[in-house]
């Protein structure tokens, strides 16, 4: 079935009605784990979860592929496209710009998957005033101190964009305590742990696609 999006009076993003699979937003601060779990999920179980490509002005990281993890884009071209209303949502994160499209969350839907979005805080605030009804997500470290070790020990940030992952960290923590702003909130101390507690959440969506095949 085909999505069929517009944008209200109050710029809010709207789509049309349409049946299958609920998207899955996981948000969470840089470094808590979200890309950790989310390819092993997909890994596990083919042919159910489709990722939605963000697009991002930042560069990419080594073994980062253009077009499957990011958009990797400029500034004026995202500010176009933007411009243009081919966004759900776009934030300025870490000193950088990212985004989901709308053709990002139509390709994974029009395919009858369950689309993940990876977003931050103000990604999941903007979903919320659109009509996609997902399924919000927190994944969240044990302690700032963890966090950042696991920043640090991933080795993809400078000095500067680390110290500032961190101070978006401490404010996403907080908001993530806000009741109903999360579905659920899990705590990835433990990667096993944290990974059997996402695919409980997700075990009704997961039957759904896979019954439907
Ligand atoms: N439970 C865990 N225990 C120890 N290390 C972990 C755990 N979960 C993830 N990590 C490691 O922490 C680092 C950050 O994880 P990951 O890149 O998945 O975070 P992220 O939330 O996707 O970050 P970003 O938002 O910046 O993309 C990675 O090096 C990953 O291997
Ligand atoms: N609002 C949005 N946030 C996004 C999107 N894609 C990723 N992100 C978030 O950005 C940070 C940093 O990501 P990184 O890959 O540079 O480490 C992280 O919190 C992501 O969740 C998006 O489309 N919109």
């Amino acid at each position: 079935m085909q999505l069929i999006w517009r944008t209200d009076d109050s710029g809010t993003v709207r789509k049309g009605t349409m049946s299958g699979p609920r998207p899955v937003v996981l948000s969470g601060p840089s470094g808590a784990g979200k890309s950790t779990l989310l390819k092993r999920l997909m890994k596990d179980h083919e042919g159910v979860f489709g990722f939605s490509v963000s697009h991002t002005t930042r560069s990419p990281r080594p073994g980062e592929e253009d077009g499957k993890d990011y958009h990797f884009t400029t500034r004026e071209a995202m500010q176009e496209g933007i411009n243009n209303g081919e966004f759900i949502e776009n934030a300025e994160f870490s000193g950088n710009m990212y985004g989901t499209s709308k053709a990002a969350v139509e390709n994974v839907r029009a395919k009858n998957l369950i689309c993940i979005l990876d977003v931050d805080i103000q990604g999941v605030k903007r979903i919320k005033e659109s009509d996609l009804d997902p399924i919000y997500i927190s994944i969240q470290p044990p302690s700032m101190e963890i966090l950042e070790k696991r920043l640090r020990d991933r080795q993809t940030e400078t000095e500067e964009s680390l110290q500032k992952r961190l101070e978006a960290a401490r404010i996403d923590m907080e908001l993530s305590k806000e009741p109903g702003v999360f579905d659920i909130v899990i705590i990835n101390d433990d990667l096993e742990k944290a990974y059997e507690e996402l695919k409980k959440i997700l075990n009704e969506e997961i039957t759904k696609v896979q019954e439907a095949k």
